[in-house]
């Protein structure tokens, strides 16, 4: 989709829209925004002609409507963000890295649908170009090595495209070629503590993620010991990304240290401001495109 096309379409079921407070200097109103129904609590985010992805759901509050209209301020915000991060992306890709679990679909999905660009999950194309179900059988089936190479390809495959945010596999960041193709866009590192990695995985369960699934044994604690030994692993890999987003940050920054009171808003809207930041900083090498890119990937080969 063109970005001039992005319609968005932001729907409130939030009684008095409008007169709450603006966080983050936002000014006034977006003209595309409709108060759908008097009363409610669910804010939904969608590009125009799609499903909302991502319902962005007020927090609740003992009384008053204060965490409401921050709920609201919070869509607001992230279109203003996208706003203004469009201009500056002029196109280009955005890759997530981060360990298992650390919301590169979730939080991909919201920025795809703000940006009005197109979401891929680069495990489930794997998927598709092998054939199989799920990650787990191939690697079960075939190998990790055939796994990885699959990966290379299908990353190679979409570096050639333009307007995609891509949700990129766990390990995707271990091998340097992976690399070349994710610095033809901007790559995004969605740093979250690893205890609460553990919890959000131990939620789900660990069959879909081959590396943490455990016959036995508490799925928090195995979780989380496989998540560190992964995590020592791949060292400073994920620091490649152009953007870092810690959530520690984004918590101590709304004045808490609670990584688990975010929601996958608060970080799309942080990682559009840190890649803001990114491509204004870098708007000089943008114009020496790929040799810049080069010369990042002969860096990084030398992890
Ligand atoms: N900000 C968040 N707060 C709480 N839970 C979250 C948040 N973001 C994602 N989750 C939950 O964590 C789990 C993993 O999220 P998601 O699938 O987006 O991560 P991922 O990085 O794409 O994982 P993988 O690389 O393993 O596919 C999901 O159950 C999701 O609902
Ligand atoms: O961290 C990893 O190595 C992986 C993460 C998943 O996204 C899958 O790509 C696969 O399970 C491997």
């Amino acid at each position: 989709m063109e970005a001039g096309g992005v319609g968005l379409a932001l729907q409130t079921r939030a009684a008095g829209f409008g007169t709450g407070r603006r966080r983050g200097g936002l000014q006034s109103p977006i003209g595309s925004l409709r108060v759908a129904e008097p009363a409610g609590a669910a804010v939904a985010v969608r590009a125009r002609g799609s499903k909302p992805v991502a319902p962005l759901r007020a927090k609740k509050s003992s009384g008053g409507h204060e965490n409401l209209h921050n709920s609201v301020d919070e869509a607001l915000l992230l279109k203003r963000k996208s706003e203004e991060v469009l201009f500056y992306l002029n196109g280009r890709c955005i890759y997530l890295v981060g360990m298992m679990g650390s919301g590169k679909s979730t939080v991909g999905k919201i920025m795809s649908e703000v940006l009005g660009y197109s979401f891929f999950d680069s495990d489930k194309l794997v998927e598709q170009a092998v054939g199989m179900p799920s990650v787990a059988q191939i690697f079960k089936v075939h190998s990790e090595a055939f796994f990885r190479d699959n990966e290379s390809s299908v990353l190679r495959d979409l570096s050639s495209m333009r307007r995609l945010v891509v949700a990129t596999g766990g390990g995707a960041v271990i091998r340097p070629v992976n690399w070349k193709y994710m610095k033809k866009g901007l790559s995004v590192w969605l740093d979250v503590p690893l205890d609460a990695l553990a919890r959000r995985i131990a939620k789900v369960g660990t069959a879909s993620r081959p590396l943490l699934d455990q016959p036995s044994g508490d799925p928090y604690t195995m979780a989380f010991s496989k998540l560190s030994m992964l995590a020592e692993q791949r060292g400073d890999a994920y620091a490649n990304a152009d953007v870092r987003v810690s959530l520690e940050e984004i918590a101590s920054k709304q004045g808490h240290d609670d990584v688990s009171k975010l929601t996958p808003t608060d970080i799309a809207i942080e990682s559009l401001h840190k890649i803001e930041s990114f491509v204004i900083e870098h708007a000089t090498d943008n114009v020496i495109g790929d040799s810049q890119s080069e010369s990042q990937v002969r860096r990084i080969q030398t992890f």
